[in-house]
C-alpha cells in the first residue's frame, strides 16, 4: 500500500487560500441544473465528490461547461425534471451527490440506477426512500433494503402533501427531499423525526435554495414546507465559498504548530457551520482571528482538556479527537454518533489509531474519550480506512513532535486531492 511518511515538525506558519465547499459545490451544482437560466459558479471543488455529481448531470443532459482550466464552470439549467429519462449513474462514497440526486431523480419520471463504491452500499438510504415513496416514488433496492445500490422508476400517483423523514441518521435525507421538492409541483410538507442531527447543514441547504428563488417555511427544526409553486431561478452568479472542514486542519495546525496559520476563503461571513470549528479551538486555548473572508490560528503553548457536543459540527470534529493529543487531559467528544455511517466507522476507527500513537482511548455508541500519552508513539503507521478526514486529521501528529507514517495518503482525494502539498506549505521541518 502507499504510504506518506511525515518527519516531525517544528512549527506552522502561513496562509492557504483553501480550495471550494464540498456542500457547496455539490448542492449548486444540482440547484444550476434544477433552474432556469444560466448559472456562473465560481471557485468549484475540485475532487472526486464533485467529480461524480458533475459527470452524473452532464449524463442527465446538463450543459455545463468549464472555463479554461480554472475552477469557473456555466451551468445551462433544465427548468424542471431532468430531459434524459434513464441512465445508471457510479457515484462514489459521496453523500452530497448520492442522497440529493436520489431524490431529484425520484420525482424526475425516468428510470435510472444509482450505485457507489462498496462503503456507499453500507450508508443507510432508507429513511430517505421512505419518505420519497410517500411522495409516489417507485424505488427498488438492488442490494441490501434500506442501501445503495438502487432503481428508480417514475413517480405513481399523486403524492401525499405530507411526508416524514427521520432526522437523527443523516441530515442529508432532509437536504435531499427539500431540494427536490419544488420537482413536485405541489405544496408539501416535510416533518422531521427524531432529533436532527448536523442541523448546520439544512441552513446551508435553505440559504442556497433561497438564493435560487426557492423558500422554505419552517417550523423551528420539526416541520419545513414547500410551496409547489415556486420554480428554482437561476441567480446569475455563486462564489462557491473555501471548504471550512478543509480549514480545520490548517486552523488546528496553526494552534498545535505555534503560529500563525490563515485560511482563506472562509470568515466571519460563512454559511457554513464548520467554521465553528474555529469557535471550539478558541475554547481549548487557541488564539483565533476572524475576517470576513480569512481566519487566523496560532498557539498560546496550551491547550485545554474538553468535553462538549460536538453534533453541529461532526465532521470538524474529527480534528479535534486529534488535538486532544496534545491537551492536558483526558477530552470527550459527545453527541457524534453519525460518525459511525460515515466513510467508515469513524469512531471505530478513531479509537484504533489514537492507541497506535499511544492514546487511552473509551469508546461509546455515540461518544469517544481520549487521553493521551506522556509521550506520543514515534513512526505509528496509522491507517486511513478510504476516509480522507482520518489521513488529513492524522498529518497533525507530526506536529506534536512524533514522526507518523500516512497509509494510502491519497483518498484525501474526496475533498482535497492537493491536502499534503498544502500541509506541507506551511510545516517548518523539526
Ligand atoms: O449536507 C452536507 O453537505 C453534509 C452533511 C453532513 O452529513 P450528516 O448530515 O450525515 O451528518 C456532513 O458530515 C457531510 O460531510 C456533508
Ligand atoms: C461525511 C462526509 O462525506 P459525505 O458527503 O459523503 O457524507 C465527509 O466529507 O466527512
Amino acid at each position: 500500500m502507499e504510504h506518506l511518511d511525515l518527519a516531525p515538525i517544528a512549527r506552522a506558519e502561513g496562509s492557504i487560500v483553501l480550495p471550494g465547499s464540498k456542500s457547496i459545490s455539490n448542492r449548486t451544482l444540482l440547484l444550476a441544473a434544477l433552474a432556469e437560466g444560466v448559472t456562473e459558479v465560481l471557485g468549484l471543488l475540485d475532487s472526486d465528490d464533485v467529480t461524480v455529481m458533475l459527470a452524473a448531470l452532464d449524463q442527465l443532459g446538463v450543459r455545463i461547461q468549464r472555463h479554461g482550466d480554472s475552477r469557473d464552470f456555466t451551468v445551462s439549467g433544465v427548468a424542471g425534471p431532468f430531459p434524459v429519462k434513464s441512465g445508471n449513474f457510479f457515484l462514489g462514497n459521496a453523500g452530497t451527490a448520492f442522497r440529493p440526486l436520489t431524490a431529484a431523480l425520484a420525482l424526475s419520471g425516468g428510470d435510472y440506477q444509482l450505485s457507489g463504491v462498496p462503503r456507499m452500499h453500507e450508508r443507510p438510504i432508507g429513511d430517505l426512500i421512505d419518505a420519497l415513496r410517500g411522495l409516489g416514488a417507485q424505488v427498488a433496492y438492488t442490494g441490501n433494503p434500506g442501501y445503495p445500490p438502487l432503481t428508480l422508476s417514475p413517480a405513481q400517483g399523486t403524492g401525499a402533501d405530507q411526508v416524514a423523514v427521520r432526522g437523527d441518521v443523516s441530515s442529508q435525507f432532509l437536504t435531499a427531499l427539500l431540494m427536490a421538492l419544488p420537482l413536485t409541483g405541489r405544496r408539501v410538507t416535510v416533518q422531521v423525526i427524531g432529533e436532527l442531527i448536523s442541523k448546520p447543514y439544512i441552513d446551508i441547504t435553505l440559504n442556497l435554495m433561497a438564493r435560487f428563488g426557492v423558500t422554505v417555511e419552517r417550523d423551528g427544526w420539526a416541520a419545513f414546507t414547500v410551496d409547489g409553486s415556486q420554480r428554482y431561478h437561476s441567480p446569475g452568479v455563486i462564489h462557491v465559498e473555501g471548504d471550512a472542514s478543509s480549514a480545520s486542519y490548517f486552523l488546528a495546525a496553526g494552534a498545535l504548530g505555534r503560529g500563525p496559520v490563515r485560511v482563506e476563503g472562509v470568515g466571519s461571513g460563512s454559511i457554513q457551520g464548520d467554521v465553528r470549528f474555529a469557535d471550539a479551538l478558541a475554547a481549548i486555548g487557541a488564539d483565533i482571528r476572524w475576517g470576513d473572508n480569512w481566519i487566523e490560528a496560532r498557539g498560546t503553548g496550551r491547550v485545554k482538556a474538553f468535553d462538549a457536543d460536538f453534533n453541529h459540527i461532526p465532521d470538524a470534529a474529527m480534528t479535534l479527537a486529534v488535538a486532544a493529543l496534545a491537551a492536558d487531559g483526558r477530552s470527550v467528544l459527545r453527541n457524534i454518533g453519525s460518525w459511525r455511517v460515515k466513510e467508515t466507522d469513524r469512531i471505530a476507527a478513531m479509537a484504533t489509531e489514537l492507541r497506535k500513537v499511544g492514546a487511552v482511548v473509551e469508546e461509546g455508541e455515540d461518544w469517544l474519550a481520549i487521553t493521551p500519552p506522556a509521550q506520543l508513539t514515534p513512526n505509528a503507521a496509522i491507517d486511513t480506512y478510504d476516509d480522507h478526514r482520518m489521513a488529513m486529521c492524522f498529518s497533525l501528529v507530526a506536529l506534536l513532535g512524533a514522526p507518523v507514517r500516512i497509509n494510502d495518503p491519497k483518498c484525501v482525494g474526496k475533498t482535497f486531492p492537493g491536502y499534503f502539498q498544502a500541509f506541507a506549505s506551511i510545516c517548518q521541518p523539526a
